[in-house]
């Protein structure tokens, strides 16, 4: 159920889910996949319409449904992963039961609320306060006002024609960064891709790579992303041979071989999802890939141990090295690295050092993107964190306090900040509640979307996350065994 529910929500990103019309981008829901959906969806509310196809009101009105829906839904859309938009047609006989649930009194009825409270047992007075009926959305214009009085927002039924320009860009609100955890997923997948798509897998980079792949098994803040690299990891011998690209393999080999590598998705069948988050910027061609790197980065820095400070200083740096295709700014990236003096023995130590290198990189950029014109007008560069985001991170030093490297820090309150920021607050919206434990079985955290601490930082996080990463190895070693065969079986077919 949960991998069609992926589906469908992955459809709505190509507008072909099935049964409903091709251009439509509300999603339309039935029994079977209406709890997965909601689950699944990394979007912060849901709307769903309750309707009747042979409801002469519902057909008139479902333009105006439309032309919200396609402001939140779909590839194009000007404010993706904020509201999910769906509809229910209770005409279905296999929906009477969920309309009932729902206590349906007229068509379209419209009802507004965090995508868990929907199937997080409607008949608990709890969830069921959680949500509300839309009691002002006749037209799209009303709908839309509803929707922003509900989340402070001001967004307008033309937004499209401006492309992203009306993205909030509000720096000071520490709660952005809970999106930014799917752009970390979206990040790794494309790095990943990238990976592949260049034949970057070598004899001198497998190392560093599976060196960070470890990294990423025990500290990836996505479970869905720890539990792909544990699997690219356990088959890496088998998916990435010594021998991969060598002169004398046919293309045929070689892209089988890539054909094989791409089923292991890294962060799950659906990531890459193809639009970023937190990471969106106002131009086609500003922030994504690179700012998500950026936040995989610190929010791995976070979630290490003492110990493992040095390790993953380097797997970090020898990562960038050897698989960010960006020639400028791996080169500048590496030298930062090399100017490191002694090994880092505190995890600290390395957050702090990654979070002064990136405001080096800032800094730099904010006068070429200046002088060049190519930042993004809505993202410029700033030294972070800026005062509106961490007040106590700033000594108050008046008017001399002119930024960059004349900032006076209070360097503890930065850790401070940089753990919870990129710790809790990160994946405060995660949707994934499960974790593994040491025998493979799923331990249920809180709700997430309700702000409760999902995940504590700190040592006793690593540590458990480190023994996670060990059942879980364990557990895919196991499983894979089969799988192992398989290709043993398929190569030496090949071979006679
Ligand atoms: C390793 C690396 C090296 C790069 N080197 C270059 C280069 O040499 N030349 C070049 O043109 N581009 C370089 N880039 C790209 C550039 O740094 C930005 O990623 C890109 O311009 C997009 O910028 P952005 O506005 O999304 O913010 P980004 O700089 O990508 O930052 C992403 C987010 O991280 C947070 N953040 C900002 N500063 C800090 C900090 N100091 N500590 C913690 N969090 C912070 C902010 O919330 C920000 O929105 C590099 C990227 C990486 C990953």
């Amino acid at each position: 159920l949960q991998a069609g529910s992926r589906v469908v929500l992955r459809e709505i990103g190509h507008n072909i889910v099935g049964g409903s019309d091709p251009k439509d981008y509300a999603v339309e829901l039935n029994a079977t996949n209406f709890d997965a959906v909601l689950k699944d969806t990394p979007a912060t509310y849901a709307i769903v319409e309750f309707f009747a196809h042979w409801c002469p009101a519902c057909r008139n009105y479902k333009h105006h449904y439309e032309n919200v829906a396609k402001l939140f839904n779909g590839p194009n859309a000007v404010h993706p992963g904020i509201v999910l938009m769906t509809r229910v047609d209770c005409a279905l006989k296999i929906n009477s039961k969920l309309c009932d649930k729902f206590s349906v009194s007229h068509y379209p009825m419209l009802f507004w609320g965090p995508p868990t409270k929907f199937f997080a047992g409607w008949s608990s007075n709890q969830a069921k306060s959680k949500l509300r009926v839309i009691d002002d959305g006749r037209t799209a214009e009303r709908l839309l006002n509803w929707i922003n009085k509900q989340i402070g927002s001001s967004y307008g039924l033309e937004d499209e024609k401006f492309e992203n320009e009306h993205l909030s860009s509000n720096i000071s609100d520490p709660g952005q960064i809970a999106r930014a955890v799917y752009d970390v997923e979206e990040a790794t997948a494309t790095a990943f891709d990238i990976i592949l798509e260049h034949k970057m897998i070598k004899s001198e980079t497998r190392a560093p790579l599976i060196k960070f792949l470890q990294l990423l098994v025990a500290h990836h803040p996505s479970r869905r992303c720890r539990k792909g690299s544990a699997e690219v990891l356990v088959n890496f011998d088998d998916l990435c041979p010594l021998d991969m690209w060598s002169s004398d393999k046919h293309d045929v080999d070689t892209s089988n071989m890539i054909g094989v590598l791409r089923n292991f998705h890294i962060c799950g069948k659906d990531v890459p999802r193809g639009y970023w988050m937190f990471c969106r910027g106002s131009k086609n061609d500003t922030r994504g890939f690179s700012c998500g790197l950026w936040v995989l980065m610190h929010s791995l820095s976070v979630r290490i141990e003492d110990g493992e400070s040095q390790t993953a200083f380097t797997s970090i740096c020898d990562f960038i090295h050897n698989f960010f295709i960006c020639q400028e700014c791996r080169q500048h990236f590496y030298e930062m690295c090399s100017s490191v003096k002694g090994p880092f023995t505190k995890a600290r130590d390395f957050a702090l050092w990654l979070w002064s290198a990136h405001n080096e990189v800032n800094e730099r950029l904010m006068k070429e993107e200046a002088s060049l014109k190519t930042g993004d007008p809505k993202f410029p560069k700033i030294i972070w964190p800026p005062k509106q985001l961490c007040p106590s991170c700033h000594h108050s030093r008046g008017p001399k306090d002119k930024g960059g490297s004349q900032i006076d820090w209070k360097r503890d309150e930065v850790f401070k900040f940089l753990i919870s920021y990129y710790g809790n607050t990160l994946v405060s919206l995660y949707k994934e509640k499960g974790l593994l434990v040491g025998d493979g079985t799923t331990v249920i955290l809180e709700d997430s979307s309700t702000n409760a601490v999902v995940v504590p930082v700190g040592a006793a996080l690593a540590i458990a996350l480190a023994s996670c990463a060990f059942g879980a190895l364990a557990c895919y070693w196991r499983s894979q065994q089969k799988n192992r065969k398989y290709y043993h079986q398929l190569h030496s077919l090949k071979n006679i």
